[in-house]
């Protein structure tokens, strides 16, 4: 079928097509209530000031309830008048009950006096074989049935046969010719058409085939260049699977163009493929709402293809059809001629690999014979499940989850793309392991929105690796990135990491309210990432808290805020349930709080702490031999990415000051900065200082290094100067110290590499050997590698929580 764009502008195009099937239609009380529904969206005050209900609201309608099954049953007669009369006089019992509980007066009796001149006329068309005229009865009946039902209550309408202007050519909708019919059938009111049922060039009548109402609601839609189309069935949303046989089954209110049609081929009973074609290339929005449901939203098919949505559907006694040189037809077309799912499972130039229910096979081989395609079945009967994949996973690799379901299930066949995987079994697969692989392909993936503050060192190296890290976890979860800001700019939503460094030059000024009202927006789950050294930003983390973030620090200011202003910020994120991760804060990306953390958590008493925490100082003691100026080499410290922003934090030994008090924190004590003695490498007169009257002075600090050398170099055995933290947990309190040592060389701290954090830990379970970690404590790649490390924890976590945590877009 093709379809054309129609220009001519006679219509309006605010028009609502509303279709409505034979489940909304079954009895007396369904048409009360879909008069009802119509009323509503007449009178419905949302609809714009100027929206005229009599000349843009357009019905379609299938047959009530069972009429057509019981019309199918008649065709079945042909040949046997006596049976004929008996089937036609129930059907007259049943459609006459139906009007008389439906209407009153003389709208009853003139809706009786037509049917009862249809019905006459039926064993006739039953003879002559004219199928496509003796179904037609059912839907004729409803559409004057309803546009009487809705003129009872007060409205304009009337209705009309859609043989009188719908044309159809073999598959082919002639979209002119039934354009101008339509145009010259037009009059005022709301117009009922019959679904499911056309009139060929000739104009003998035909049907549209299975679902074929919703095909003509989509038709005229495009006919009247209608806003809306809306399909009213008996569901309010397309579910991931089939919720009469997956109880976890859950509903989407939100389907892509995309899904739709693939769903549609998959054999999805809500909507046909037909049925969306008219939709291709026009503006109009397709909604499948729920006439036993009116008010709920229903499900809308949305153009973007950035749908969560994710759908299971299985497919009893399927075999595959390998096809070869096509001429141009496709499983689409077979599907459409067979009225059956086609999928397409391969395709290439050597071939096509289709798989379709086994009972159409011998008839779809011939029929593509009769068009010169050499076609194969194969004899195997599979049971097929198929997995519409969400936006989010659409890549080829299956998340590990799945496949390891797959993996106990063992497919005999499994074919991949993007966007769909098709699995045969050899047997159907039992009721718990449909719902257990439904349950991991279209389980919750959630997107987590990343609001990364700081892009110097650390910032620029962490969204350096991001692409890496949305790569690994797509399939699990999305990595989004929702605002990247630094002291001076803001970007919200980057388009690509990689054009971040020219998207800030050109960047808006950072305005923190206007940034913390759209962080406010976004959806959960949602975290800031603290790249910065800002004491600032970390006492503005309440505001970050209230907009839901989680929040990943490499700051340390925030872990080292006074006691009541931390306590403060760690109470918030308990009343929130959101989490705080900052084990960069010391070690870098040494796993020392997490250490820490599991020792505690599985029973042990932490007592001390002690070693080598700072990764500049380590660096500089180990290289400085009195050769080189210890600036100089501090230089090259900050050149390597070691250094705090402002050296002087860890020359002064506060950095290694606050790094101690975090630990202290993470065991449980009650400790501010103040609380550390501080013996620092750096004269407080130039800590104080700003940073050039420190540079001027700088020889005044070397010569104090060398100094310090000389005093260890002149022992009797040789010593290293190594800068440690000594944490000490006893019943009376703790001690906590940072300060300058001469080692020996035999001693763990000197036989360290330039850079080394060692962190020595005594716990009750660690007491005679203590437990060591050890490894580079600074560094712009071990710093961003292990604020990664704690958004895949945090990620983790998340993924673990209930799904009703996971605020979905879908
Ligand atoms: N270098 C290392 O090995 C390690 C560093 N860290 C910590 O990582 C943090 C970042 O360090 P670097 O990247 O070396 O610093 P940097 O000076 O290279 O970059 C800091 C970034 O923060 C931004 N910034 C400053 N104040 C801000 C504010 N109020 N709001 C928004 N953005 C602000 C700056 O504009 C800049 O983009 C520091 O807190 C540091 O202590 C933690 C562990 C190891
Ligand atoms: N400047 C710090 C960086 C890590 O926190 C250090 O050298 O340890």
């Amino acid at each position: 079928m093709t379809t054309q764009a129609l220009t001519k502008p006679w219509r309006s195009n605010r028009s609502q097509v509303h279709k409505f099937g034979g489940t909304s239609l079954a009895n007396a009380s369904r048409f009360q209530a879909v008069a009802a529904i119509v009323k509503q969206i007449v009178t419905d005050s949302m609809l714009p000031h100027d929206w005229q209900p009599d000349r843009d609201c357009w019905l379609v309608v299938s047959a009530p309830g069972k009429t057509t099954d019981q019309l199918c049953a008649l065709l079945e007669l042909t040949g046997q008048d006596a049976a004929i009369e008996l089937a036609v006089a129930k059907l007259r019992d049943d459609l006459t009950e139906l009007v008389c509980q439906t209407l009153s007066g003389s709208l009853q009796a003139e809706v009786l006096a037509e049917l009862a001149l249809w019905l006459a006329g039926l064993p006739a068309l039953v003879q002559a074989g004219q199928t496509a005229d003796v179904l037609a009865l059912g839907e004729s009946l409803s559409a004057l049935l309803l546009s009487r039902l809705l003129r009872q209550s007060g409205l304009s309408a009337d209705w009309l046969d859609s043989r009188k202007f719908l044309t159809v050519d073999g598959q082919q909708i002639r979209w002119d010719e039934s354009e101008q019919y339509l145009l010259s059938l037009r009059t005022a009111g709301i117009q009922v058409v019959t679904g499911f049922i056309a009139r060929d060039p000739a104009g003998h009548s035909l049907t549209l085939g299975r679902n074929g109402s919703d095909y003509s609601a989509t038709i005229l839609g495009r006919l009247v260049q209608a806003e809306q189309v809306h399909i009213w069935t008996d569901v309010d949303a397309i579910y991931s699977g089939d919720p009469r046989r997956l109880a976890a089954a859950h509903p989407y209110h939100q389907v892509s163009w995309r899904q739709a049609c693939l769903l549609a081929e998959l054999g999805n009973p809500v909507l046909h493929a037909r049925t969306l074609a008219p939709l291709y290339n026009s503006q109009m929005q397709l909604q499948v709402r729920s006439s036993f449901e009116p008010t709920r939203q229903g499900c809308q098919i949305v153009p973007n293809a950035s749908c969560q949505a994710s759908f299971v559907t299985d497919l009893q006694q399927m075999v595959l059809l390998s096809v070869h040189d096509l001429h141009g037809f496709d499983a689409h077309w077979l599907a459409t001629e067979l009225q059956q799912p086609v999928v397409t499972l391969q395709q290439s130039e050597q071939g096509n690999l289709w798989l379709l229910p086994s009972k159409v096979a011998d008839r779809a081989v011939q029929l593509l014979a009769e068009h010169e395609v050499h076609a194969v079945h194969d004899t195997t009967a599979y049971y097929a499940v198929a997995w519409l994949k969400p936006a989010p996973v659409q890549q080829e690799a299956l998340p590990a989850d799945v496949a390891a379901c797959l993996q106990r299930l063992q497919p005999a066949h499994t074919y991949q793309s993007k966007e769909l995987a098709v699995w045969l079994f050899e047997q159907e697969l039992s009721a718990v392991s449909f719902a257990e692989l439904h349950h991991y392909c279209t389980q919750p993936r959630p997107d987590i929105q990343l609001i990364v503050a700081g892009t110097g060192n650390v910032g620029s190296e962490f969204l350096r690796l991001l692409p890496g890290h949305q790569q690994r976890c797509e399939g699990s979860h999305g990595l989004q990135l929702a605002a990247v800001f630094n002291s001076r700019q803001m970007v919200l939503k980057p388009a690509a990491v990689q054009e971040l460094p020219s998207l800030l030059q050109q960047a808006v000024s950072l305005q923190q309210q206007a940034l913390l009202a759209e962080i406010a927006r976004l959806p959960a789950p949602k975290v800031l990432i603290d790249l910065t050294p800002s004491q600032a930003l970390a006492e503005q983390y309440p505001d970050f808290i209230a907009a839901g973030c989680h929040i990943i620090s490499a700051n340390k200011q925030g872990v080292t805020l006074p006691e009541p202003q931390y306590q403060r910020i760690r109470t918030l994120l308990s009343e929130q349930k959101l989490q705080w991760l900052s084990n960069t804060t010391v070690g870098a990306g040494l796993p020392v709080q997490r250490a820490l953390n599991e020792l505690q958590a599985a029973g042990d008493t932490v007592r001390r702490i002690s070693g080598i925490f700072s990764g500049t100082l380590s660096w500089l003691l180990c290289l400085y031999d009195g050769r080189t100026a210890f600036s100089d080499l501090l230089l090259q410290a900050k050149a390597l990415g070691y250094t705090e922003p402002d050296p002087r934090e860890d020359l002064s030994g506060r950095d290694v000051q606050r790094k101690l008090l975090v630990l202290a924190r993470e065991l449980g004590c009650s400790l501010d900065l103040a609380d550390i003695r501080l013996e620092p490498l750096l004269p407080e007169a130039l800590a104080g200082a700003s940073w050039d009257d420190f540079w001027q002075q700088r020889a005044e600090f070397d010569a104090l290094m060398q100094q310090h050398l000389v005093q260890a170099s002149a022992q009797a055995s040789p010593k290293q100067l190594r800068y440690v933290g000594e944490l000490t947990l006893t019943d009376d309190g703790v001690d906590a110290c940072v300060r300058l040592v001469v080692v020996p060389e035999t001693d763990p701290l000197a036989a360290i590499q330039p850079c080394d954090n060692v962190f020595v830990i005594e716990s009750d379970w660690y007491q005679q050997l203590p437990l060591v970690i050890k490894g580079p404590g600074a560094g712009r790649t071990v710093t961003a590698g292990g604020v990664h490390a704690d958004l895949a924890q945090l990620s983790r976590q998340l993924l673990l929580s209930t799904p009703a945590n996971l605020s979905r877009s879908s």
